[in-house]
């Protein structure tokens, strides 16, 4: 018998009932084929038309974004971005749900994976099932939370600057991105043409008056003068080396959380939204409760944001050691602590570092690690320094769930968990769970 050839499905339209969220932040449906489609811009139980954006005859799932709402869920709203949609901006994927339905679709999605991948319930995961507002995020009903403290354009082919189209290199242009904080808003960059640039991107720090604009120019381009009516440093991306350099003004912005200030570089990383430093801060501090004396590692330590909370709670005979990969990061995390004369910051990937160190135990641990998590083998390194607490910070539930599966294995059970909706209108959601060792004989 001869195989049918594989045909591609993309712009094929199915009318489809829509079933749960999944990681992502797609919903998932079915084709009468029963196919898998993975559908963008539409809800749990919507009845819609999705459109094939990627995927063929044989594919185990299908992409698809959802082109008609035919019987639309009670949770949505009309997306107030005008870039919003198909084939438009890719960032804000869930600007078309109530904002209280994007907090209760990223519980169910951290749910389903902690479930999944780490064998946890809520209950299990000392979890009330709630994502929480940042602190202090209050906004009256219908009104758009202005909170993106950084953010990249880049440039089309016209010098028009715009956000990237959703799994794509197409630049949506735009001249006004609603989620940005007002004073990235103010710098108008994206309201000016940059024909030397291949990227621009504008950064308002909080808790200073600090505003960056970091241009990258297009291979062999010029770069353009700034003329920017406000008080606002210049950094270049060199074309040679990837490297940033300063054009005017400080080379870093000035951040500040739980009371000190932070010197950020460009480059290295700060919470995005305005509250969300604080917010990590108070829930890790609340979970390990330091005390007077304790050894702790901030491992993916950044510029220095939980070692420096925890060096402040230790008193003059504990210890922190913070690790982070990021040669700039590492250079503002020594300056940014360099009043906590019991905080010690190295340099190197974590795999690397801790094995050197020789530490075989400590009290306390924090780890904030990138998307991909920490992996297995961290996981196991760190289940053997018998540390009384341990907060993991992190930016994907998956992930998440996956290393929590790992610390069990490595004798570590989650106590608490917290989630924080620190990215609002997009699928994007951020955790912090609190581990203790379980009791032996337990
Ligand atoms: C999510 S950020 C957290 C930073 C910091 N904890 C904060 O909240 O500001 C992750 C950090 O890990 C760093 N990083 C990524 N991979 C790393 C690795 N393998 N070892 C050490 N640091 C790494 C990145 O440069 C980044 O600063």
């Amino acid at each position: 018998m001869q195989n049918e050839p594989t045909s591609s499905l993309v712009g094929e339209e199915y009318e489809v009932e829509v079933g749960p969220v999944a990681h992502g932040g797609h919903c998932i449906a079915r084709t009468a084929e029963n196919q898998v489609l993975f559908v963008r811009h539409t809800l749990p139980g919507e009845k819609i038309i999705a459109k094939v954006t990627d995927g063929d005859t044989d594919s185990r799932f299908l992409r698809a974004d959802a082109v008609r709402i035919l019987e639309p869920s009670k949770d949505r709203v009309e997306a107030p971005c005008p870039y919003a949609g198909p084939g438009m901006c890719g960032g804000c994927d869930w600007q078309h749900a109530k904002p209280g339905a994007q907090r209760r679709l990223k519980g169910e999605v951290i749910a389903e994976q902690l479930l999944r991948l780490a064998g946890l319930t809520p209950e299990e995961a000392g979890w009330d099932g709630t994502v929480m507002p940042a602190e202090g995020d209050k906004l009256p009903p219908g009104e758009v939370p202005a909170w993106r403290t950084r953010v990249q354009y880049t440039v089309d082919a016209d010098g028009r600057a715009g956000l990237r189209k959703h799994r794509s290199h197409d630049v949506q242009p735009i001249d006004h991105c609603l989620i940005a904080a007002p004073g990235v808003s103010e710098l108008g960059v994206e309201k000016r043409e940059w024909p030397q640039l291949a990227a621009v991107e504008a950064i308002t720090a909080t808790g200073s008056n600090d505003r960056q604009v970091i241009l990258t120019p297009k291979p062999g381009g010029r770069l353009p003068l700034v003329e920017l009516d406000k008080p606002v440093s210049v950094l270049r991306v060199e074309e040679h080396d990837g490297g940033v350099h300063r054009v005017h003004g400080r080379a870093f912005v000035r951040e500040r959380a739980d009371d000190r200030t932070y010197r950020v570089g460009s480059g290295g990383f700060w919470q995005v939204h305005p509250q969300a430093a604080n917010t990590l801060v108070r829930a890790v501090m609340q979970g390990l409760l330091p005390r007077k004396n304790d050894t702790a590692l901030d491992l993916y330590c950044g510029v220095g944001l939980f070692a420096g909370a925890i060096g402040q709670r230790i008193g003059e005979k504990g210890a922190v050691l913070g690790i982070e990969s990021g040669k700039r990061a590492v250079e503002d995390a020594r300056h940014n602590l360099k009043d906590l004369d019991r905080v010690r910051i190295e340099q190197g990937k974590v795999d690397q570092v801790l094995p050197r160190t020789g530490i075989t135990e400590c009290d306390l641990i924090v780890l904030d690690p990138p998307r991909a998590g920490a992996g297995k083998q961290v996981v196991k390194h760190l289940s053997g320094l018998g540390a009384r607490k341990i907060a993991y910070v992190a930016c994907d539930p998956a992930a998440l769930a996956r290393d929590l599966a790992y610390f069990a294995e490595g004798g570590y059970r989650v106590r608490t968990l917290r989630a924080f909706d620190l990215f609002p209108m997009t699928h994007h959601v951020e955790c912090v769970a609190i581990l203790e060792p379980v009791a032996k004989g337990a």
